[in-house]
């Protein structure tokens, strides 16, 4: 049995879930697939395992592939926590085959209503395709002393991704970032690449995806690795039907399906038809033709077939981008190195 290793970031969210019951459905058969579940708490990697169980025990693929558990405890806006994630990883494994890269928080507080009903009766598809009533807090530094949102959804994943290189290597992994419709220029300066002096640091975070993804595909290509960037397009999630009541949420879904049928190619609404594109790169897609310079995204259909539709994405700044990431990966290097020594000594 040939065995591979999958990663999700965030596993217990609705993307990550769907991204994982996708790959249970196309993985190749005779397959012994490791789905290593990654939370910042072991209650929610508890629940999210019984929900795959509960999946593929349903599925058709009962009888051609085998599938087992890891879990990894990270929070990636605590740089000892990506550490401890790395040497957990680089103790139990040579290779890993795919990394989903979907876990990312926003610093939200709250939604302005007000604006939210101006915005939906002057043009109802803007409001729920690119809104600007989600309040968003300016400044808000980690305990490591970086952009909260930055660490968070882009300097931790890569500096993790550093530190496993050479299991993702061995594994010719697929490496897929998830992106955002969210994410036009406008929304990064490249005087604030901490996204500490903006209040759209969740959309400069998937701008920076963007371009960190430019400028590090072809040096990984090199290495066996595919990386691809991704975005899901808009569907219903936990993070923010905290914010909605009753009304709201069903108010919203509404408005969601008069956005698809107004011919958005984006509102996919549900979690399944959003991880379309994040498992197209790397089970259909074939590296060797398809294009990796562009953003692959999860569409849907007036009628509610998915598709995938590609996205142009302007390049300008990766260079400063990486140039950054990869002084404060030095950064880091130095600030760890002594962190996790080995204290057992061998009788
Ligand atoms: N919902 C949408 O319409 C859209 C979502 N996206 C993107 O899709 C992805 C998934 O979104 P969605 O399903 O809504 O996810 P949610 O916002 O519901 O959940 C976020 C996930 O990320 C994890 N997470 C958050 N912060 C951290 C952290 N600091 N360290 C480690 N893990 C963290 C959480 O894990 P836990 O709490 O278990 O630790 C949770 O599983 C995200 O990258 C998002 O930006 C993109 C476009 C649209
Ligand atoms: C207007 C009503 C009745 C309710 C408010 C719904 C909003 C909470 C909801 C509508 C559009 C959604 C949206 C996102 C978050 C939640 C909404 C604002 C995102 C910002 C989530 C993250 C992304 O990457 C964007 C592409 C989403 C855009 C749409």
């Amino acid at each position: 049995m040939n065995r591979k290793v999958a990663i999700v970031t965030g596993t217990n969210s609705n993307l990550g879930l769907n991204i994982v019951f996708r790959l249970i459905e196309t993985e190749d058969a005779n397959v012994r697939l490791t789905i290593v579940v990654t939370s910042r708490t072991l209650p929610r990697v508890q629940e999210v395992i019984k929900q795959i169980e509960d999946f593929y025990n349903k599925s058709n693929r009962v009888g051609d592939l085998e599938i087992d558990f890891d879990y990894l405890l990270v929070d990636f806006t605590n740089m000892v926590s990506v550490l401890n994630a790395y040497y957990d990883i680089n103790k139990k494994y040579d290779a890993i085959n795919y990394l989903f890269v979907n876990a990312a928080q926003g610093i939200f507080d709250g939604i302005d209503w007000f604006g939210a009903v101006k915005e939906v009766l002057t043009s109802p598809l803007e409001a729920v395709t690119n809104p600007t009533y989600k309040i968003q807090l300016e400044g808000v530094k980690s305990k490591d002393d970086m952009g909260l949102v930055f660490q968070a959804n882009v300097f931790g994943p890569y500096y993790f991704i550093s530190k496993i290189l050479p299991q993702l290597t061995k594994g010719k992994a697929y490496i897929v970032w998830i992106s955002s419709i969210m994410s036009d220029p406008k929304y990064l300066s490249l005087n604030d690449i901490e996204l500490l002096k903006t209040n759209a640091s969740y959309e400069g975070s998937k701008r920076l995806v963007d371009l960190l993804h430019l400028a590090t595909y072809k040096d990984l290509k090199k290495l066996g690795i595919n990386q691809y960037v991704v975005q899901p397009g808009i569907f219903t999630s936990h993070s923010f039907s905290k914010y909605l009541n009753f009304f709201t949420y069903f108010g919203m879904l509404l408005l969601f399906y008069f956005a698809r049928l107004l011919g958005s190619p984006w509102h996919n609404i549900d979690g399944y038809k959003a991880a379309n594109a994040p498992v197209y790169v790397t089970r259909l897609a074939n590296p060797n033709f398809e294009k990796q310079d562009v953003k692959y995204g999860s569409a849907t259909s007036r009628d509610g077939m998915p598709y995938i539709k590609t996205q142009e994405i302007d390049p300008t700044g990766m260079s400063d981008v990486l140039a950054y990431m990869q002084k404060k990966r030095l950064e880091w290097d130095e600030k760890l190195k002594d962190q996790i020594v080995e204290t057992r000594i061998p009788i």
